[in-house]
This record gives C-alpha cells, structure tokens and sequence, in this order.
C-alpha cells in the first residue's frame, strides 16, 4: 500500500489522499458500497454477494451480517487513486490485443480470455515486469499453449482496494514499450493456418500389410483438431532411397508440411533422420529434450517445414510433436532455441 497514514479520527483511513471511511452495517443504509463483497459457501458458492456501488438496503443487514461483516467501507477517493475495479480493467485493456476480450470487472480482478483457437502468445518478460511493481498482480497461462474460445489467459488484480494510478501507468508503458518493439500485445492469441500435409509412412512392417498403420489416424486427429489436414498419406518400407524419393514426391506437390513417421531411433531399420538428411533438409534438431517424444526430428526442406515422428505419438496424447506443431501453424519459424528451451518443465513420461 502506498503511504497509509494514521487514522485522522477514529474509523477512517487515508491512503495517499483519499480516504476510506468504515460505518457500522447498521448505519450504512442507504451508503454506495465501496468495493464488491464476496460470499464463500465451502462447496457450494463462491462469488459476489453485493457489486460495488450497491446501494445497502435495511434487508441487506442480515445477509451482510452473515458473511461476518460488522462494519463496511465508503470511499473518497483523491484525484491520484483508483478504485481496485478500474485499476484492474485500465491494465486488461493495456494488455490485451489481437484475439483477445476481456470480461467485467470483478472483486477488484479483471480476465483476459481467448476469442479463437489458437496459440496463446504470453511475454513472459512483460508478466514479470509488471508483477515486480507490487500493489498489483498479473496471472497468466504459460507461453505457446493452444487456446479455444472462452479459454482464459491471463488476469489482472489490484491488491489493495485502492491504487496509485501511477502503478496503472507503469503498466500501460511497459504494455506500449513492448506493442512498438515487437508490434504485438504482450497477451494476445495467434490464429493456426489451416495446412495441407504430405504424410509419408515408413516400416516394413506396415508397408508389407504385417500389422495395421497407427500412425495414420493419431496425426490425422492431431492436425484436424487445430484446422489443418492430411492430404495424402504414402507407404514405404526401411529403405533409405525410397523415403527420400517420396519426400521429393511431397515436396513438388506443393504440400505446406511434411511428416515422416517410424524409424527415428536407433535400430539398424531405423532409416528416416538419415533419409531426411539425405533430401537436402535444413536440421534445426534431431532429438528433443522432451519426454515423449525425445527422438524428433524438425527442419525445413526449401523452407518446408519437416518433422520425422517418433513411436510415441502414435500414442501418447502429448508429446514434442504436440509442443512444435501449433508454432509451425501459427507461422512461426521454429530455431535451435526454441527445442532448447523444451528440456525445462519437458519431462511428462518416459
Ligand atoms: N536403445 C534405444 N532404444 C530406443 C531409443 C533409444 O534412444 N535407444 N529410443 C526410444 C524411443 S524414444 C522411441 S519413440 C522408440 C521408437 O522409435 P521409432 O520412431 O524408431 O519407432 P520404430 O522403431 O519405427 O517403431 C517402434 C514400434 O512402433 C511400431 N510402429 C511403427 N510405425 C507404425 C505404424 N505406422 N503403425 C503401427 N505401428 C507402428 C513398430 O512396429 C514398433 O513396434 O524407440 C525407443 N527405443
Ligand atoms: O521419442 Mo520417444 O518418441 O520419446 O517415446
């Protein structure tokens, strides 16, 4: 809190200069509330009782009584705070940009919530900037996560009923200084274009009709719940030759992406990082510090992105596949750092 000062007389406070004054529950019929009351039912409800600027009634009085209030604010606020509801919003409507909507404020919190799916762009920078100026507080959801309409991001709070607006112009500069360097809102939601992949299928296994292709519908669902869409899907057996051949198949067909699935490890079988090379690929990494999905392949092929498929996202719901696919459908253009940076928090399963 900023310089809260003594009590003047008795049952007011002053912060900075304006001034908080308690009234007994009893005689605050017919005073504005000064903040909204918050109801908690263990298990059953918690939320608003009274909004802000309510009007006590005399009926009023045992409900209030209730959630164990015996004495209520009245604010006059000065000229250089703010109300804990205007604060909060000041900040979401800094924050926000493009496919972003923010809600009402509420008990002094106001949410930033995703209009579309797609991928969640959080400057983490930005988050910790603004949490390092105390009085106030900004929650997010992590960096790069796919996000659905509804789908919240991140939410503002004040933490005292009253704000310095200075600490909201803090706010408001950092949110400007980031919008002119990168041309984007610190929280903001990237659409996913909706792409046409070429598949390409290897084992010897699944080529000679041996057992059934799996991989097939796991990428199909994969790549249909963010938009996009196989066009078409081809068999080869462990032969290097071939699986280059059909990656240059892929590419002349125009395809905006190419996955080769199986053969990513380290059997004598396992030809596809090698085949992958061999077709003139650009490899940002093979291996990914991420379990599952450790033995990834990801490049470009004459700016083509291309990924060679572990075993794992046959069947594992989340993997590496599941961390590089929304970027690469979002537009953006996948470097060495950004498979660095999986390793940390990248441990799900092994
Ligand atoms: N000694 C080591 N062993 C393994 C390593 C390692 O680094 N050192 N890595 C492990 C990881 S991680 C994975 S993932 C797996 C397998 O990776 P691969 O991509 O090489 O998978 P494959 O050997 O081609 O096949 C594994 C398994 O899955 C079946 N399969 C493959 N494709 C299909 C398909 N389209 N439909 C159905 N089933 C398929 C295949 O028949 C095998 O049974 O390696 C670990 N081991
Ligand atoms: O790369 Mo493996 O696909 O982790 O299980």
């Amino acid at each position: 809190m900023t310089d809260s000062g003594m009590s003047p007389r008795q049952g007011t406070t002053v912060i900075s200069s304006s001034v908080l004054r308690e009234v007994k529950v009893e005689e605050a019929v017919g005073m504005v509330l000064a903040h909204d009351l918050t109801q908690i039912v263990p298990g059953q409800f918690k939320g608003r009782l009274f909004r802000k600027g309510h009007v006590v009634v005399s009926d009023d009085i045992p409900k209030l009584k209730d959630i164990g209030k015996e004495n209520l604010y009245v604010i006059e606020l000065a000229d250089t705070d703010l109300h804990e509801d205007e604060a909060a919003l000041r900040m979401a409507v800094a924050l926000g940009g493009d496919n972003t909507a923010y809600g009402e404020p509420h008990e002094g919190k106001v949410s930033i919530k995703s209009e579309i799916t797609g991928l969640a762009c959080i400057a983490r920078e930005v988050v910790d900037e603004i949490n390092r100026l105390g009085e106030i507080a900004l929650a997010s959801i992590t960096n790069h996560r796919v996000v659905h309409p509804g789908d919240g991001l991140a939410a503002t709070r004040a933490i005292p009923l009253i704000v310095p607006e200075l600490k909201v112009q803090d706010v408001e500069r950092i949110a400007g200084d980031y919008r002119k360097k990168y041309g984007s809102s610190p929280v903001s939601v990237r659409p996913f274009r909706s792409m046409k992949i070429g598949l390409l299928t290897t084992g010897s296994e699944v080529f000679s009709g041996r057992i059934t292709d799996k991989f097939g519908p796991a990428v199909r669902a994969k790549l249909e719940a963010l938009g996009s869409e196989v066009a078409e899907q081809k068999f080869v057996p462990d032969d290097r030759h071939t699986i280059v051949k059909d990656i240059h198949y892929f590419l002349e067909q125009g395809y905006d992406m190419i996955l080769v699935t199986g053969g990513m490890s380290v059997d004598p079988d396992d030809r596809t990082p090698g085949a992958i090379a061999e077709a003139g690929t650009d490899i940002v990494s093979y291996g990914t510090p991420m379990l599952p999905g450790s033995m990834l392949l990801f490049g470009y092929l004459r700016g083509v992105p291309i990924f060679g498929l572990p075993g794992c996202v046959m069947h594992d719901p989340y993997t590496s596949f599941d961390v590089l696919l929304p970027r690469v459908l979002a537009g953006d253009t996948v470097v060495k750092e950004d498979i660095v940076g999986m390793g940390y928090g990248g441990l799900y399963r092994c």
